[in-house]
């Protein structure tokens, strides 16, 4: 058996979000927040299901914090619900949550536990969105307010930050393609809110260096490899577009303070031109300390005129497909890591987020989820395979730690290394927490 070792200073970690876990949505002076919203829209959310239970996280994160303790990890990526802070989306600060991650946060540092803090994952106070949301250009001002406070109050305790999880997502799944909060369907806003986004996370990056808090700070952007079904120059170039809008709208803007002229174009032909406002790339382009990579699925794809704004399909090449439907492939996390390490530099990557819906139930007091641990081997090896290419990886974090509340899918699709049974809240550790367990005390991975 060969095995792989990584870095002595890599990190290994797990992966969650507020309003995926922690329920208590009407508790501790919590606000509404847009997720409470459309999970409370019928026809919304699969089967009607909404957070405001989730997995109960706001009353067992000791648990949970014990959970990590016994898997190992160093690192636990979580996130600061804005509307439990400023229940308004700004004005009168919710001091019991403040407590709460006060609290949380303890617990994670006694435990020898790194917190890294995602400042935004998708809960927009609903007040804000009253108001227009990420589309108006103040709810950037009430981020970069949000975060101040954010960065003031746990200065010292939290030293890794992320700003914003998924500009891609917040943007173009929420707002063009409509399956995300708050739900619109319009190209042009999606691109005025992609920029919004870009704005409100170099402005916070700016406060952050501002106010001199120690610590390093990125952005968790959502990526995907796609590759050319064959080398027509139309193939090659629908691929680029379908890897475009996810990859380089978000990652040239903060690397080389302009946006890709390819997607500019693309867009501006689809009646959504990109309105940019003087001093605005100044503030994007601030330098960041690592950004973080969310992978899950690659695809082979081919130009269609039919294939959406687009015109990109993907095609079905067989590979084996996750519960939810995703395409699973590694050689693709091996050749985005090395496309975003060729085009953006040393620039230090966090896997921020890889994990595989599976929804394999408890059998005997265990869950056998072989596929998981298959997929999860798969792609730390690519992550190995990467690092070996000079990839400038730091760490791993799984999503997620536990089965939580997946979205529009609400609770029908299954991530977790650890079961939750919803109707008792019981935790039922997989098979893969102890196969990641085992990786992550060795920190190596047999092959
Ligand atoms: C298309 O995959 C995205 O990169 C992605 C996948 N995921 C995400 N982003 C989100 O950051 C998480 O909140 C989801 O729970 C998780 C699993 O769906």
């Amino acid at each position: 058996m060969a095995y792989i070792q990584f870095p002595e200073d890599f990190k290994w970690g797990v992966a969650t979000a507020a309003y995926q876990i922690e329920g208590a949505v009407r508790q501790g002076g919590r606000g509404p927040s847009i997720w409470d919203t459309f999970s409370h829209t019928p026809g919304k959310v699969l089967n009607g299901d909404n957070g405001d239970v989730a997995c109960d996280s706001y009353h067992r994160y000791e648990e949970d914090i014990a959970l990590m303790k016994e898997l190992g990890v160093n690192v636990y990526r979580f996130s600061v619900s804005w509307p439990r802070i400023f229940p308004e989306g700004t004005g009168k600060v919710n001091k019991e949550g403040l407590a709460f991650y006060h609290r949380m946060v303890d617990k994670l540092l006694e435990n020898g536990i790194e917190p890294m803090c995602t400042l935004y994952h998708w809960d927009l106070p609903q007040v804000l969105q009253d108001k227009g949301g990420w589309d108006n250009r103040e709810t950037v001002e009430a981020f970069v307010a949000y975060s101040e406070l954010i960065f003031k109050e746990f200065s010292g305790k939290i030293k890794s930050w992320l700003t914003i999880n998924e500009p891609w997502c917040v943007s173009f799944l929420s707002n063009f393609i409509g399956a995300h909060a708050p739900g619109n369907q319009d190209l042009a806003l999606a691109v005025n809110i992609s920029h919004h986004l870009l704005l409100a996370h170099g402005k916070a990056v700016a406060r952050f260096r501002d106010l001199d808090i120690p610590g390093k700070i990125g952005f968790a952007p959502n990526v995907t490899w796609l590759e050319p079904y064959s080398r027509d120059q139309e193939d090659v170039e629908a691929c680029r577009r379908g890897m475009g809008w996810m990859v380089d709208w978000f990652l040239d803007p903060i690397f080389t303070g302009t946006y890709p002229a390819f997607m500019v174009d693309w867009f501006a032909a689809n009646q959504a031109p990109l309105q940019i406002k003087d001093g605005d790339m100044e503030w994007i382009k601030q330098p960041v300390d690592f950004i973080g990579i969310n992978y899950y699925e690659s695809n082979v794809g081919r130009h269609n005129p039919q294939g959406g704004m687009l015109e990109v399909e993907s095609v079905d090449m067989g590979y084996k497909k996750t519960d939810i439907g995703w395409f699973i492939n590694a050689e693709g996390f091996y050749n985005v890591l090395t496309f975003i390490a060729d085009k953006y530099g040393e620039i230090p990557i966090y896997i921020t987020e890889n994990g595989i819906c599976i929804n394999d139930g408890v059998e005997d007091g265990t869950v056998n989820d072989q596929r998981r641990i298959d997929y999860l081997k798969g792609h730390i090896a690519a992550v190995a395979r990467s690092l070996k290419s000079g990839v400038n990886i730091k760490g791993y974090i799984t999503w997620s730690l536990l089965d939580n509340f997946e979205w529009a899918e609400g609770y029908s699709k299954r991530f977790g290394i650890v079961h939750v049974n919803y109707r008792t809240l019981e935790r039922t550790k997989k098979e893969s927490f102890f196969w990641y367990q085992k990786v992550i005390g060795n920190s190596w991975l047999e092959v």
